[in-house]
């Protein structure tokens, strides 16, 4: 499993850890009796030893001294041999199931989360290591071992500008103490390749206030060196704000929007005479009672916000169904699942209605009176779970690489099953539209133009990463198979979006 990639799975580490702990004890206990008992072997032959010490020479000039030191060796050593041996002890470390350890690659995958929630945010490391995002708490603080350890996964994934930011917070959080934890050869060395590398003067990034002026003149010395080795000539500092930075490496305007609108959190859209919202009862005799609380957020691509529409026993139990059989999400790239975690990161785990057929059967109704579609040929209900700096970046839901089984993925309905109050939007970065994630609402939109089943480019959409907090949702994708739709999906090859 990947450790951090859903909430849920996160908080087993609690119970990964007290199974760490009953191993260690249970050792601890075998081994401390066993070193009893190997005392209270040895003592006696000891002090016997040193009674006859002075007499070891005669004892064995003699008969019965000698068949005694016999017998004795010969029945002592075999015991403490046996006893010197940690064999039962050892059996207990066996029965931790080593396939649930974290490994190291646990903890670069988490690194990275990091990494993406310091660079879609924005956050410098300093706030980052100070738990702080803007005016929010976001975490714990973290001391000059942590800032130094985040430096150096970052130098091993060349993540130069990740290696300053972290470097610098390291380097003025480990000033005061010097910790041992900080191998400071090595952090001078990744302050001063990387401020090389991304023409980042550090002497603009160090809190010299904090720092004595022969610290300060042994950085400059390596800087000129390593400059002068590289041939390096032109080191003058460009900025001292490494965020600045991080949105020129964004290769597309897309994404570059998206980032931005995950930050600002909230619909750069401006509100129209089409924006309206209402109780919807679609003629239904049971929504005259409880109609539907519908906004309309767009009318190319269709797009419409619903609240209330699935409820909280509803909830509890696909989540408590979920939770015991999560996987990780993998990404769809080029007719390939992969699991790639710069494009998405969570866990999920499908559901056939057969599984609950009241509950899905009641829902399939729902999305029904909605939407206007048929669920007939509609996929199953994908219920996902973000972790750690979970996310999902830009894409679109309907398929791009040729017609499937039942048409294109038509309509999709996004259920938000949690709250998460500051963050892990679902963006659209061509609409300037940013859903939060409200417990029992839903997003429905529909990926197609509905003249000729072209995907509509409207309908580019991501999760943004969560920071605090845990995110559910649950998706539902309907096909064009079985609708009525103004051109036949299947002499449809148009596959363009427009
Ligand atoms: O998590 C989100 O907000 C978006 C999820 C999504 O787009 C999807 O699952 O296809
Ligand atoms: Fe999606």
């Amino acid at each position: 499993i990947n450790w951090h990639s859903s909430q849920i799975v996160l908080r087993h580490l609690y119970d990964l850890q007290d199974e760490q702990f009953v191993v260690i004890e249970k050792y601890l206990e075998l081994e401390t009796k066993r070193m009893h008992d190997l005392e209270r072997l040895i003592i006696p032959i000891i002090d016997w030893y040193i009674n006859y010490s002075y007499m070891k020479r005669t004892l064995i000039l003699n008969p019965i001294g000698s068949s005694k030191l016999m017998s004795r060796v010969y029945k002592n050593f075999p015991k403490i041999k046996k006893l010197m041996n940690n064999y039962s002890s050892v059996k207990v470390i066996t029965q931790f199931d080593e396939q649930k350890a974290i490994s190291e690659f646990n903890i670069q995958l988490a690194y990275r989360s990091l990494r993406r929630i310091q660079r879609v945010y924005m956050i410098p490391a300093s706030d980052m290591a100070a738990g702080r995002y803007k005016d929010r708490t976001i975490g714990d603080t973290m001391d000059a071992c942590e800032c130094y350890i985040m430096s150096k996964y970052s130098f091993e994934e060349y993540d130069t500008y990740g290696v300053i930011d972290w470097a610098v917070q390291a380097y003025n959080k480990w000033f005061t103490d010097r910790p041992k934890c900080v191998d400071i050869d090595k952090l001078h060395y990744y302050i001063i390749s990387a401020s090389m590398t991304t023409g980042f003067n550090f002497e603009t990034l160090l809190d010299f206030s904090n720092l004595n002026h022969s610290k300060n003149s042994e950085l400059s010395a390596y800087f000129s060196l390593m400059a002068n080795a590289l041939n390096i000539h032109d080191i003058s500092a460009k900025s001292a704000n490494i965020y600045e930075k991080y949105d020129d490496f964004e290769q597309s305007d897309l994404l570059r929007h998206f980032r931005y609108l995950c930050r600002i959190g909230k619909s750069a859209r401006p509100l129209t005479y089409d924006s309206k919202c209402r109780y919807q009862t679609k003629n239904s005799p049971y929504r005259m009672i409880m109609p539907f609380k519908e906004e309309d957020i767009s009318s190319s691509p269709y797009l419409k916000l619903y609240h209330d529409i699935i409820y909280e026993e509803e909830i509890k139990t696909i989540t408590d169904m979920a939770s015991k059989n999560l996987s990780d999400a993998k990404y769809y790239l080029e007719g390939k699942t992969a699991l790639l975690d710069d494009r998405r990161l969570g866990q999920l785990k499908w559901f056939l209605e057969d599984v609950n057929p009241i509950l899905f059967g009641k829902l399939n109704k729902r999305i029904e009176c909605i939407t206007e579609y048929s669920t007939k040929t509609a996929e199953g209900y994908q219920t996902v779970n973000y972790g750690l700096g979970g996310h999902f970046c830009v894409h679109l839901d309907a398929f791009t690489d040729g017609p499937k089984l039942n048409g294109n993925r038509l309509v999709t309905t996004l259920f938000y099953m949690t709250d998460v109050p500051d963050d892990g939007y679902t963006v659209f970065p061509n609409l300037n539209y940013v859903a939060n994630c409200r417990k029992g609402s839903a997003l429905v939109w529909i990926n197609l133009h509905l003249n000729n089943g072209s995907i509509h480019s409207g309908t580019f959409h991501g999760g943004c990463p969560v920071i605090k907090g845990n995110k559910w949702i649950m998706t539902k994708g309907l096909y064009e198979e079985g609708q009525h739709l103004t051109y036949n999906w299947r002499d449809n090859k148009i596959m363009s979006i427009v």
